[in-house]
């Protein structure tokens, strides 16, 4: 297949903090995004087919998730495609093709991250030049995780979480990702987020960011960076997963940095010292009860960007 390939990273929450529940139906977020080495790949080719007048844009899904992924009108990447189209005001048409390594559901962003990737393939592929903040416009509309996979690197998202101030970090760090078996819908995590907190009658503070989290990252201070991992969604993941309890612990006992539920879960992070450390922390985590399976990353990586 040739056309556009553009490779696109996961994610991982370093803080997020969960406000009220708006009238709209989201819920006012300060959300620390770190783009980390798990990457999907998403091409998009002119279509080889005549006619398909009816399907402008065709999504075909390859890898170990591919059974979790609508190959659809449904698929993110697709409807993604579609709204650049639609915002360029001109018929277009594209096959893509989506090669995923990213965990559906897992709590890392991987449809945000093929809506990215389809936003930037189908821009080259149909020549429209369009710069990268109407990318993240058209994308936010898709959800509110795609603009910051567009923009890569570390960064604070408030309103929904798709306003983006980049953040300054310094060195590399290290992490390890326990996969679970089955996702968590984010809706449904959210929901019980909100239960959980109107059962204990908490008022529900206003979002603020951490600024020993901005410290650890400006230093590049690993061991200060697990101190200040936070996520209000934890509780209820834990709540709709329960199994997650012992992976968490299993990776604590092992000597991680920091360790905590990525989003909406149910993937669960890890900090680790060094990629060594992370390959050590990974062999232990792959034998972890409910654990799919563990895989070692890096970040900060740039966003969406054009494979090769
Ligand atoms: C939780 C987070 C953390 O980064 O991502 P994941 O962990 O799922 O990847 C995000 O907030 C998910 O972002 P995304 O998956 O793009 O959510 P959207 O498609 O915009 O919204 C899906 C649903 O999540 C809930 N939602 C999402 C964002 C937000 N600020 N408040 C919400 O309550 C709403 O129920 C919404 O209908
Ligand atoms: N290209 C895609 N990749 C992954 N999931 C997708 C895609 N398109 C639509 N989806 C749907 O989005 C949901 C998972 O979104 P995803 O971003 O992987 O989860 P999370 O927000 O927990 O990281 C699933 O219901 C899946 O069926």
């Amino acid at each position: 297949m040739g056309g556009v390939t553009v490779r696109v990273p996961a994610k991982v929450n370093l803080q997020l903090a969960v406000g009220p529940l708006r009238d709209d139906g989201y819920h006012d977020l300060v959300n620390v995004f770190h783009a980390v080495s798990l990457f999907d790949e998403v091409t998009a080719a002119e279509p080889d087919r005549a006619g398909a007048a009816d399907r402008p844009v065709r999504v075909r899904v390859e890898g170990e998730w591919a059974a979790d992924v609508p190959a659809s009108d449904d698929n993110l990447a697709v409807r993604a495609a579609a709204a650049l189209a639609a915002r360029a005001g001109r018929s277009y048409r594209a096959d893509l093709l989506i090669r995923k390594t990213i965990p559906v559901a897992g709590g890392m962003a991987g449809g945000s991250a093929d809506a990215a990737a389809a936003l930037v393939a189908c821009n080259e592929l149909w020549g429209l030049g369009l710069p990268l903040p109407d990318l993240m416009e058209i994308g936010a509309d898709i959800g509110s995780d795609v603009p910051f996979a567009l923009l890569g690197g570390t960064a604070v998202g408030t309103g929904r979480g798709e306003r983006l101030t980049a953040l300054e970090t310094s060195g590399v760090f290290h992490w390890v990702f326990a996969l679970a078996d089955g996702g968590l819908s984010t809706p449904r995590v959210y929901g019980e987020c909100d239960r959980l907190r109107a059962e204990a009658g908490a008022a529900v503070p206003w979002p603020r960011v951490s600024e020993p989290l901005l410290a650890a990252l400006r230093e590049g201070d690993a061991p200060a960076l697990g101190r200040t991992l936070s996520n209000d969604l934890q509780p209820a993941a834990l709540a709709l997963r329960p199994s997650l309890a012992a992976t968490l612990r299993v990776g604590r006992d092992a000597g991680a940095l920091g360790a905590i539920v990525s989003g909406s879960g149910p993937t669960c992070a890890f900090l680790a010292e060094s990629a060594e450390h992370a390959g050590a922390l990974a062999a232990g985590l792959k034998d972890a009860e409910g654990c799919r399976g563990a895989v070692t990353a890096f970040g900060p990586v740039p966003g969406a960007a054009p494979a090769g």
